[in-house]
């Protein structure tokens, strides 16, 4: 060949390798086959309903035989094909005569747009057998379309009336999608809004399976009023009970819903899957992106026409426009909130209590919705479990702690002393409370460190130190090798023999101390030298409480050996109550102090151990 020659080739496309891309990597199942037939079948009425308006469009599917003998037909009264719609459109894959200006993107009536739909066909039938006439005129037609890319037309002898009849016949293994009960679960699942009649016939029996389209559809206004049947559609759709709903539209109008109020706490980490229906097709029934991440108290039935598919008809695509339809329902889920705070507060409040972490969570980021709702939010307190307008309601000071440990480690003696203490440890809680001073200004809400509860301690008398001034240093001295202090003082509830605090340095040094305990050799020592650094840094205190009757008697009894002892058990009791793990010395100290404080007790029986 000449070195300058130019030669054109055209591309091969290799059908049967597309197909096996489409069954494998696209769709998520071989059953999209049936919504790819409905949405053709109703986009051809669609057509059709733009050359005569009052045309009245209908769908009829049809199983014939049964097993791997079955066929299944469906056919439509749109506007069916000429023989040049079909060269053009039907046997050219990515070619569609949906599209405006031929462009993919841009909006159209018509639900699909990329020309591939019909291809989904041969994951369940090996031909695909189309019968046709066109509105716009020409004689019927047969065309029958194979995988491996070849097709034949056949003008046929009969009349047929406008539309399109396409029938596929069962592929060995592909059973399944003929089963006449899956695909009138199917069908109803992806056509049950449809517009159009769609009318299933096998086994000698014939059905709509079309649900009623309730009017508060298509005016959201009337949905409050018709709260039975609202409730009974979301149950119906999403197979699951529901609580209540929320009414949710985009501005434009274009994107409605209902977001439904599951009857049960959601985990934060939960999949949210929402069901979308585009032109009132099924597109998705695990929608993800459609309304923001915090609304996962909510399951969505969710209806558009301005949004875009993706190729898969699974899901939408993530662009400006989703993005602003996302916001605005999130906003509109708001606005109803706000509302329902207004108008039924007890609603609301039921609403609240089970989903309060979602709530939690968007009052975080949204000041005005926290604002509104936060009387209703539930908090754990020194009272217990409360809401927090209950306890606005009950105290002109509030305290909060920002961690667990540090609630764990106040709680006991504030609620002994009736002070009450907010828990903000828990996920959001720290962050809301925070925000609580800016919403009452004449109320002092603060947050609460261990060391400040030492406030509510009443110390010993001048008399009392100089008494029991050797037997606190030697409980401090052995509680040395712990880096823990002992003090004695006087605190409510007498019940309570120590209190335990824990610095932050403490706590993270207790941290290192078992992580060395559990590491390699060369680890160890490196943690053991990042160890040493705390050395000097503030040691955890054991506060002792002589208001106790135990307590007192050990410190009465002057007896060194008892209190040294006492206290280092009372320092693992404490460590205990506190939930923190013991590390090897501290369970050594346990172990010991047990079998000590057996043997005082024997001894004090006498020998034996008898009763005297
Ligand atoms: N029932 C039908 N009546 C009339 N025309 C049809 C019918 N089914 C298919 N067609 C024609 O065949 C073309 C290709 O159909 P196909 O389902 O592959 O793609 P599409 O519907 O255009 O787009 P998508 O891939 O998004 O579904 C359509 O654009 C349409 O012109």
């Amino acid at each position: 060949m000449n070195r300058h020659a130019q030669e054109d080739f055209r591309f091969q496309v290799d059908l049967s390798g597309m197909i096996h891309i489409l069954s494998n990597h696209l769709y998520s199942s071989s059953k999209v086959f049936l919504r790819e037939l409905l949405q053709n079948a109703v986009d051809a009425i669609t057509a059709m309903r733009e050359r005569e308006a009052s045309h009245q469009g209908r769908v009829r599917v049809e199983i014939i035989g049964t097993g791997s003998g079955a066929t299944l037909a469906m056919e439509d009264n749109g506007i069916g094909l000429t023989e040049e719609d079909i060269h053009e459109f039907l046997a050219m894959i990515g070619q569609s005569s949906k599209r405006k200006d031929g462009k993919l993107v841009g909006e159209t009536s018509f639900i699909g747009r990329f020309g591939i739909g019909l291809l989904s066909c041969f994951m369940v039938s090996e031909e695909i057998v189309l019968l046709t006439r066109s509105a716009k005129g020409g004689p019927s037609l047969e065309w029958r379309g194979k995988p491996d890319g070849t097709y034949s037309i056949r003008k046929l002898e009969s009349e047929l009336s406008c539309g399109t009849k396409v029938y596929l016949r069962c592929k060995p293994g592909s059973e399944l999608y003929f089963d006449p009960a899956n695909v009138e679960a199917w069908l109803s699942d992806y056509g049950s809004l449809l517009p159009y009649p769609i009318l299933f016939e096998a086994e000698g029996s014939c059905k709509t399976i079309n649900m009623p389209h309730p009017d508060w559809m298509n005016n959201l206004a009337l949905a409050r009023g018709s709260r039975e049947e609202v409730l009974k559609f979301g149950e119906q759709l999403l197979g699951e009970s529901v609580r209540d709903f929320i009414p949710l539209t985009s501005s434009s109008g274009r994107t409605c819903g209902i977001a439904y109020i599951l009857p049960y706490a959601v985990n934060l980490s939960a999949k949210r899957s929402h069901r979308v229906y585009l032109k009132y097709m099924l597109v998705s029934e695990s929608a993800e992106n459609i309304v923001p991440d915090w609304a996962f108290f909510v399951k969505c039935i969710i209806w558009t026409d301005e949004l875009q598919p993706t190729a898969s008809r699974e899901h939408f695509y993530e662009n400006e426009k989703l993005e602003t339809v996302r916001s605005e329902l999130g906003e509109s889920l708001r606005r109803e909130l706000m509302t329902l705070a207004d108008l039924d507060p007890e609603r609301l409040k039921g609403i609240i209590q089970l989903h309060a972490l979602s709530m939690k969570a968007l009052a975080v980021e949204d000041e005005a919705f926290f604002r509104m709702i936060h009387r209703w939010l539930p908090f754990e307190s020194s009272y217990g479990r409360r809401d927090l307008g209950e306890l606005l309601d009950e105290n002109d000071e509030l305290y909060y702690t920002i961690t667990l440990d540090e609630y764990r480690q106040i709680m006991h003696v504030a609620s002994a002393q009736s002070l009450p203490v907010i828990n903000g440890g828990y996920v959001y809680d720290a962050g809301l409370l925070a925000g609580l001073p800016y919403l009452y200004p004449h109320k002092k809400i603060e947050r609460l460190l261990p060391e400040d509860v030492s406030f509510s301690f009443i110390d010993l008398t001048a008399e009392e130190r100089r008494q029991y001034y050797e037997l606190t240093r030697d409980g401090d001295a052995a509680l040395q090798r712990f880096r823990c202090r002992v003090q004695l003082k006087r605190f409510k509830p007498s019940t309570l023999p120590s209190l335990f605090t824990l610095s932050k340095e403490s706590s993270d040094l207790r941290n290192l101390v078992a992580a060395e305990e559990v590491s390699t050799t060369e680890l160890s020592s490196i943690l053991g030298s990042l160890s040493s650094a705390y050395e000097d840094q503030l040691y955890s205190t054991l506060y002792l409480n002589l208001d106790n009757e135990v307590v007192a008697r050990v410190f009465g009894s002057g007896n060194r050996a008892i209190l040294v002892a006492a206290v280092e058990m009372l320092y693992v009791n404490a460590l205990m109550m506190g939930h923190y793990p013991l590390n090897r010395k501290e369970m050594k100290v346990l172990n010991e102090g047990i079998l000590r404080f057996i043997d005082l007790g024997l001894s004090a029986y006498g020998k034996g151990g008898e009763t005297p």
